[in-house]
């Protein structure tokens, strides 16, 4: 089908920030921004796809197939897979295959984990040493808030589906072009979110039956060339998680890094995607599924009304009254 963009507001571009402006000026604003003209090593020029795979060779990686486009973790429409790396990248380089698991134009993608994927946090450093060589990453937050660093390469043409993460980001995109769509965390009541991914993965022509209050939501957009580094924020003043869906629109790869912004101790331990809900969040909506449960006790009408106090307790005690 063809693509038709919606009206979006350009996510802000800004050349040569350096860290001192980004913590004075950028950050305390929780907004995306696309940070551009940094400086980021050799790995702008050096990283073709010759290079790349007789850098790392063939060891082995667990990557996301797809025989369409848009990739939707909620309906599972991919497979996973093992490849050898250099096999991978050549593959993830060409659009017709030779060799292939589901059809020859089928997609890839590359989203980089630890040795012990339920136990080990992704660091280019470890997973990737080589290339990691060639990176410099714009450290402009302690190295104590570090989290991950992902690798990520992907196949021209492939989406990946609208989500948000809990940990601040700088999205750096060394080679390749993609187009990002964001969705600000106030709009989240026009996502239909299941968790921390939308349902909504068309952002271009969205069921609006299904999703009606879809048009609501505001779209923000901007468009990665090589070099470009995007700020997607995570949490807190005066807003919250920034939603994102990403379209490859050439072959590319690039490296995002996820920092914490919150106390260390707010996160959940056992995440090694830095996309799991702080633990003092999921504990209230746990509590919250049980609240609704024990509504469930009572007849309908006495359950609506019930729900309807809540959901005016929650307002009156918890919303923020600046969140205009
Ligand atoms: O660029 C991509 O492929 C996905 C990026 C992303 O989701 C992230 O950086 O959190
Ligand atoms: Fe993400």
């Amino acid at each position: 089908m063809e693509r038709r963009e919606r009206a979006a507001v350009a996510v802000e571009r800004l050349a040569g920030v350096t860290r001192e402006r980004f913590l004075r000026d950028i950050y305390p604003r929780r907004k995306p921004v696309v940070l551009t003209g940094l400086e980021l090593g050799s790995c702008t020029t050096k990283w073709t796809t010759d290079y790349l795979s007789q850098a790392e060779g063939s060891k082995e990686v667990k990557i996301h197939v797809s025989a369409v486009p848009q990739m939707d973790f909620l309906s599972k429409n991919f497979v996973y897979r093992t490849l050898p790396f250099d096999v991978f990248v050549r593959r993830a380089a060409e659009f017709k295959h030779k060799e292939y698991f589901l059809t020859e134009d089928e997609k890839y993608y590359l989203r980089s984990v630890g040795e012990d994927v339920r136990r080990d946090i992704a660091d280019i450093r470890k997973q990737f040493p080589i290339l990691a060589e060639d990176v410099c990453i714009p450290e402009y937050f302690e190295k104590e808030q570090f989290f991950s660093s992902v690798f990520r390469i992907s196949s021209a043409g492939l989406q990946l589906w609208t989500h948000y993460d809990v940990m601040d980001n700088f999205l750096i995109q060394v080679t390749g072009k993609k187009r990002v769509v964001l969705y600000s965390p106030r709009d989240a009541p026009y996502l239909y979110l299941s968790g921390t991914k939308s349902e909504v993965l068309d952002v271009d022509n969205p069921d609006l039956e299904k999703y009606p209050l879809f048009v609501k939501a505001k779209r923000y957009q901007c468009v990665l060339e090589a070099g470009d580094v995007l700020f997607i924020p995570d949490t807190v003043l005066p807003t919250a998680l920034w939603f994102h869906n990403v379209l490859s629109e050439e072959f590319g790869v690039a490296l995002n890094v996820f920092w914490k912004h919150l106390p260390a101790e707010s996160y959940d331990k056992t995440d090694t995607y830095g996309n799991k809900d702080p633990m003092a969040a999921s504990r209230a909506i746990q509590i919250l599924d049980r609240a609704l449960k024990t509504l469930e006790e009572l007849p309908e009408e006495y359950r609506d009304f019930y729900a309807r106090r809540m959901v005016l307790r929650i307002q009156e005690k918890a919303y923020r009254n600046d969140y205009g």
